[in-house]
Formats: structure tokens, C-alpha cells, sequence
């Protein structure tokens, strides 16, 4: 606002600079307040009333200058303010968010959000700050102008207004564009993020040319996109400078020939005026900007509401102080029903009745797809049973309850994910307190030493796509060495041993002989005989317990799915 006061000022100002150079009449009665500016400018000498007129125009235009800096730099602030608010509570809410939440949702749509959809939200914002600015400054200048000449600042905003209604229909055009813009891009990051997941099959099959035909046809409707909207902005400035060039002549047609107003005056207004009309062109593109980033502003605010609804909960009665919960007697699964989704009839769990005690070793062993993460997963509560209960020392868990105990949970799952850190970072982001001695040791368990030992610069080794590359069956081994690392009440190994030759895979087991006791291990196998000296193992087929029992019980039982399935292995390894 003061800005505009200061500039309205500036071109005031302009009315005795111009009589003093001998334009401009400045005992013209037609400008209200000149003679009284005029009145003590005439009282100086008169080599001093340029340079003080001209003194007073430079503090006036400094001063609007400086303001204007600031209003920049605060308008920044602001917009990275909130962006900063925006992403962090986003990526806050989706890492607290439950697991169903997950399993409904693309991954690389989650990206989308972070990376395309937030910029546009703050390019949004900018813009919304901008026109708010703009509204400010343009409600000044009307009030300076108006002051000047009331008749014909109404003319003015009388078209504005005619040219704004008829552009509506140009806003509702640029939030369809919008919406497209969201689609397309959220079709684009999916696809890149699929393909580049997946480059050693495109790879290896020879599946370029498919992949790149998609890539070309979906580039083709960005480019149309984005052109469009251009167009449809640099039609609107079109359409407003045109209606400037013929208003311009119609006013001083108008004011000359018809309402007869002096020309002091009509300098005033064509000055006014053409410091409004830009205003106005610059609300019309900067409405139809914001009308383009409503739909991911939309989608922002969607997925805000699904990530809130999806909260896990706070712990009840287990305080984050109270550290790991210790297991004493076990786990039980009593009736439990489970579904992905309850609109199909396929149970991905039933019936299951299950006990698993408390410090030693379960194996859970069955086809593929016979509901064995699943079982895991609700397990660790990141699920939870349709119909019956999962309890822990005989006490149901809630859904907080179960948020508390993956505190003392280790997963490590079939696919052992590591960070672009170094070994030492990525074991101490299980156990932040963990000394360098507690870290070799649980390497030597994960036999892990000898190779990290070997890697060029020992525990502080940067791992993955841009440091050094290990193979799968190195992985898995930090990976179970970051699991005992954070010596958890319940390890699960799902798979974890997959990708380790026989003798990795036997110097691990035997550590797990070792840790028997001390904490309850559950283990899903294909390969039976790395299971042998399981305490219990469970056989699962399409999602029910078939079996249940010792390693010699069920290997006996040539009738049982654990006898056929080991026939099968003995087979195959023939
Ligand atoms: N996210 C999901 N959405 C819908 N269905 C799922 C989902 N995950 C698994 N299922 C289905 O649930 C059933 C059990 O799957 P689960 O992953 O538990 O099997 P599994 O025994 O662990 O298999 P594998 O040994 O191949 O990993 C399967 O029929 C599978 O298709």
C-alpha cells in the first residue's frame, strides 16, 4: 500500500516538474491540490525549485524502490515459508502413515506430489501473494485517479469489469488445463520411476523401442499441454492491450471533444491509466495462473486428508521412554481372518490359530502366495486381522500398542534395502548408540566382516548407486547385520538368507543357533533345509495352517504339504 501511495505521489509530483521546465501550465485549477504544492514552490529562489521538485521525486521513487525490495524479499519468505511447512508436514504424515495406507497407493505417486505437484502449489502461492499485491496497488491507483477524474476512472473500471466477465470463461479453461497438467505428469513420474526400476529387464529383453514410443506419445500431450496454456494466456494479453489501444483514443476523443477537459488533466489519466490497465491484464494472467494450480493444490489437499485419516496411532500406556518391550511368552493368532480386499471372496489368511513362543525359532515355510508375509506383516501390526485377534503374552494388541512394539521389531525382508550412506551410517540408523565394537561384532554375525573389512575405506564406505556396489548377497548380510545390531525382542527374516551360497548361509545359521534364547526369531524359507533346527514350523496353503510341527514330525509325513514340497527340493537339486 505504501508503495502505491508513494508511486501515486511520484506521478503527482510530475504536475510542478513539468510546469517548471515550462510543459505544463501548474496555475491549472483542473488538478486538485497542485496550486497548494505550487503556492511554496513559488516562494523559493528560482534556481532551487527544479533541483527541490526533483529531490523530492528521487526520495520519493528511492523510497518506493527499497519498499518494493522488501515487499520481494517478504513475499519470498512467506511463499518458502510455507512450502517448507508443506513438505515437511507431508513427508511427516506419510511416514507416519498406517500400512493399508500403502498398500493402496503407487510409490511414484508419493514422488509426483513431492516433486511436481509441491513446486506448482508454491508457484501458486506466489502468484496468489502477487495478485493480493496487486489488488492492493491497482485499489490505490483507482482511489488516486478517481480523485483526479471520477467520470472517467469509471469508464475505466466499467471495461475492466466487461473484460474480466468475459473472461471466465478463459479461467475455467485454464483449471481443465490444470487438471490435465496433474494427470499427465503424475503418468509421466509413474512411468519413469516404473521403467528406471526395471531398466535390466527393458534391457536385457530388448524393450527399448516399446518404452520409448510410450515415453514420445505422452511428451507430445505435455508439450500440447503447456502450449495451450500459453496460448490462452498471451490471448488474454492480447485481448487487453487491444482494448488499451482503443480505449486510450476513445478517452482522449472523449475528453477533448466531448466533456472538454484540459489537458493537464488528460495527462493525469492517460498517465493513471496506463499504470492501471497492466494491473488489470496482470490479475486476469495471474487468476487463470492460479486457475491452472488449483487441481494440485487439490490433489495436495486430497492426499493431506487421506495420510491425516491414515495416522498410525499414539501408543497407549507404552511410553516412547519405556524403550523396547521385552516378549516373555509370545505371540498368538486366534481365529484370524484377513483380506486385501473385502470386496473379493479370496481370504489372504483363514482360521489361523497359531502360537509362537517367546524366545525361539518359528519357520513359517509354504508356496508362494500362500499368505506367509502377510502372516508377518500382521504379526508386526502393520496389519490388522478382519475377524479374530493377535495377542502378546496373552494381551490383545491395539493398533498403538503394536506401533509400539516394531520398536523392538528387526525385519529384514526379501529384498534388503540400503541407504546411499556409508556401512557405518547405515548400521547406526537401527542403533544411533551403537559403538564401533558392537558394529564389527554384529558383522561377524552377519558374516559381514571379512568382505566390509576389505571395501576401500572399511565402516565409512559409501554404499549404493553412487559409492560402491555390492552384490545381493552382500546386502543381505549388512542388512541382517543392522538387524541384530539393534538387538530386537522379535527378528523376522523373510527370505533373507536368499541370495547367500551355502557356506555364507551356514556360518549364519549357526549364529542364530547362538542367539536361540534371547529373542524370538520367525523365518521364512523356501530353501527347507536351511530350517532344520527350526523349534517349530508352520506350513501355510492359500492362506490356511496345513501343518504344524518339528522338522523330523513333518519331513516324515510323506503325505503332508512339508513332505511334498521337500520331494520337490530334493528333485531339483539332483
Ligand atoms: N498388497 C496386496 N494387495 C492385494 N493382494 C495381495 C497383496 N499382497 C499379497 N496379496 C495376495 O495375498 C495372498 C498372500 O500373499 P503373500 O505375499 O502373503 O504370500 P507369500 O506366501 O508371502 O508369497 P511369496 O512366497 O511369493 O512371497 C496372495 O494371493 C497375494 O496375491
Amino acid at each position: 500500500m505504501v508503495v502505491s501511495l508513494l508511486q501515486g505521489f511520484g506521478i503527482f509530483l510530475l504536475a510542478p516538474m513539468l510546469s517548471l521546465i515550462g510543459l505544463m501550465d501548474s496555475s491549472s485549477g483542473g488538478i486538485p491540490f497542485l496550486s497548494s504544492l505550487a503556492e511554496p514552490l513559488q516562494r523559493l529562489p528560482s534556481d532551487l525549485k527544479l533541483p527541490v521538485v526533483l529531490a523530492g521525486f528521487l526520495i520519493l521513487l528511492l523510497g518506493q524502490g527499497l519498499l518494493q525490495r522488501q515487499l520481494a524479499n517478504v513475499n519470498s519468505e512467506l511463499e518458502q515459508g510455507f512450502i517448507r511447512r508443506l513438505r515437511l508436514d507431508m513427508y511427516k504424515g506419510l511416514l507416519q502413515s498406517n500400512w493399508a495406507f500403502f498398500l493402496k497407493k503407487r510409490k511414484s505417486d508419493f514422488i509426483h506430489h513431492a516433486t511436481t505437484e509441491l513446486p506448482r502449489v508454491s508457484f501458486g502461492i506466489f502468484t496468489l501473494l502477487q495478485l493480493v499485491t496487486t489488488i492492493l496497488f491497482t485499489l490505490i491507483q483507482i482511489g488516486f485517479a478517481l480523485w483526479l477524474s471520477a467520470p472517467l476512472t469509471l469508464a475505466v473500471l466499467l471495461c475492466g469489469l466487461i473484460l474480466a466477465v468475459y473472461s471466465r470463461s478463459k479461467v475455467r479453461k485454464a483449471r481443465r488445463l490444470g487438471q490435465d497438467t496433474t494427470e499427465l505428469m503424475q503418468r509421466y513420474v509413474g512411468g519413469m520411476t516404473d521403467h528406471f526400476n526395471g531398466i535390466k529387464d527393458i534391457k536385457s529383453n530388448r524393450m527399448e523401442k516399446q518404452h520409448l514410443s510410450w515415453f514420445r506419445v505422452l511428451c507430445d500431450r505435455l508439450e500440447r499441454n503447456t502450449v495451450q496454456f500459453t496460448r490462452l494466456q498471451s490471448a488474454s494479453t492480447f485481448r487487453y492491450n487491444a482494448a488499451a489501444s482503443f480505449l486510450i483514443a476513445f478517452f482522449v476523443y472523449f475528453s477533448f471533444e466531448v466533456i472538454h477537459v484540459q489537458a493537464e488533466t488528460l495527462l493525469f489519466i492517460v498517465l493513471i491509466f496506463s499504470r492501471l490497465w497492466p494491473k488489470f491484464s496482470a490479475m486476469q494472467s495471474s487468476v487463470e495462473q492460479i486457475a491452472q494450480t488449483i487441481p494440485a493444490f487439490r490433489n495436495l489437499w486430497e492426499l493431506q486428508q487421506e495420510v491425516e485419516a491414515a495416522q498410525e496411532p499414539e501408543p497407549s500406556g507404552l511410553p516412547e521412554s519405556k524403550g523396547a518391550i521385552r516378549v516373555v511368552q509370545g505371540f498368538e493368532f486366534r481365529d484370524v481372518f484377513y483380506r486385501y480386499d473385502r470386496t473379493v471372496a479370496s481370504y489372504a489368511l483363514q482360521d489361523v490359530n497359531l502360537r509362537i513362543p517367546a524366545n525361539r525359532m518359528t519357520a513359517v515355510v509354504g508356496r508362494s502366495g500362500a499368505g506367509k508375509s502377510t502372516l508377518i506383516d500382521m504379526l508386526i501390526g502393520l496389519i490388522q486381522p478382519e475377524s479374530g485377534q493377535v495377542l502378546v503374552d496373552g494381551k490383545p494388541l491395539d493398533a498403538g500398542d503394536s506401533y509400539a512394539l516394531r520398536r523392538s521389531v528387526s525385519y529384514v525382508s526379501q529384498d534388503p534395502f540400503l541407504f546411499h550412506e556409508s556401512v557405518r551410517d547405515n548400521l547406526s540408523i537401527a542403533a544411533p548408540d551403537a559403538s564401533e565394537d558392537s558394529m564389527w561384532e554384529a558383522l561377524r554375525f552377519a558374516a559381514a566382516d571379512s568382505f566390509v573389512r576389505k571395501l576401500p575405506q572399511g565402516l565409512d564406505t559409501v554404499l549404493g548407486d553412487r559409492g560402491v556396489r555390492l552384490s545381493g548377497g552382500e546386502r543381505q548380510r549388512i542388512v541382517l547385520a543392522r538387524a541384530i545390531l539393534r538387538r530386537p525382542s522379535l527378528l523376522i527374516l523373510d527370505e533373507a538368507t536368499s541370495a547367500l551360497d551355502s557356506e555364507h548361509e551356514a556360518s549364519i545359521q549357526e549364529a542364530l543357533e547362538r542367539l536361540r534364547g534371547s529373542m524370538t526369531i520367525v523365518v521364512i524359507a523356501h530353501r527347507l533345509s536351511t530350517i532344520r533346527d527350526a523349534d517349530q514350523i508352520v506350513v501355510l496353503d492359500n492362506g490356511t495352517i496345513v501343518q504344524r510341527g518339528g522338522y523330523t514330525q513333518l519331513s516324515g509325513d510323506r503325505n503332508g504339504l512339508f513332505g511334498k514340497l521337500l520331494a520337490y527340493q530334493a528333485r531339483a537339486s539332483v
